[in-house]
């Protein structure tokens, strides 16, 4: 089961989360989009990326911007295993992701897919001949995108996508410790995401990880993989 942690700021909190379970590390890069404190500048992606390299954790870039020339641009420049495309204006299709393979060629691609209703199956559908993962995610704010809602959504749905898609699913959207054994068990997906359940906020949008619900956060998802044969 991989856990995929959301949004490190900080060299130091990425390394503690690492040391805390995560497999997969959400990083916003600065971008003409997303919540300002949770940009992280440039020269420190590149610190927290060789830091996951010697772990063998995956960097996971969130894309909150609408212009795919930017997308593509910051994957060039950075390179990382997982672009994560999340803005409120954008979906990758396929032109996206061969266009993504030439500039960043080990790069795979992730797409959010907003669950507000049953027709998110079919949006699920279209775009998994050509990502690597869909993440399901909740709540849709204008400037920041897919997700950081906090809430969760109707569970059902992530489901049915498990069961029709090729893509790897990760059921994002309101996950904490307090709730994601069940999310496996109803959902059954390949990974778990989290973020503020798992973070500490501060004034202005600032926020840290909180470190020991990290820890309980990956425990739990590990534990309940095991017991329901994921
Ligand atoms: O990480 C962010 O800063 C972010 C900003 C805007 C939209 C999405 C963002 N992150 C993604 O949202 C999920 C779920 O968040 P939550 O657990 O419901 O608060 C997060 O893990 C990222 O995948």
């Amino acid at each position: 089961m991989i856990k995929q942690l959301y949004s490190i700021i900080q060299l130091n909190e990425a390394i503690k989360t690492m040391e805390a379970g995560a497999d997969n590390i959400g990083l916003v890069p600065v971008q003409r989009g997303g919540v300002p404190a949770h940009r992280v500048p440039l020269y420190r992606v590149d610190q927290i990326h060789e830091e996951c390299r010697k772990r063998g954790v995956k960097m996971v870039l969130i894309m909150l911007t609408n212009d795919p020339e930017e997308m593509l641009d910051l994957a060039h420049r950075l390179q990382p295993e997982i672009l994560h495309i999340a803005g409120d204006g954008y979906t990758a299709d396929e032109e996206f992701a061969q266009r993504l393979k030439k500039l960043a060629p080990k790069t795979e691609l992730m797409q959010a897919v907003l669950v507000d209703n049953h027709s998110a199956v079919d949006r699920a559908k279209k775009v998994d001949p050509f990502v690597d993962y869909i993440l399901l995610d909740s709540g849709l704010a204008a400037d920041t995108g897919i997700g950081a809602s906090g809430q969760t959504h109707d569970w059902s749905i992530d489901a049915e996508i498990v069961r029709e898609v090729d893509a790897k699913v990760i059921a994002a959207g309101g996950l904490g410790p307090d709730n994601v054994a069940e999310a496996i068990r109803e959902i059954r997906p390949y990974g778990v995401d989290s973020l503020t359940k798992t973070s500490i906020k501060y004034d202005h949008g600032n926020m840290e990880k909180d470190i020991p619900k990290v820890k309980e956060f990956c425990e739990i998802a590990d534990r309940v993989a095991t017991e329901v044969g994921l």
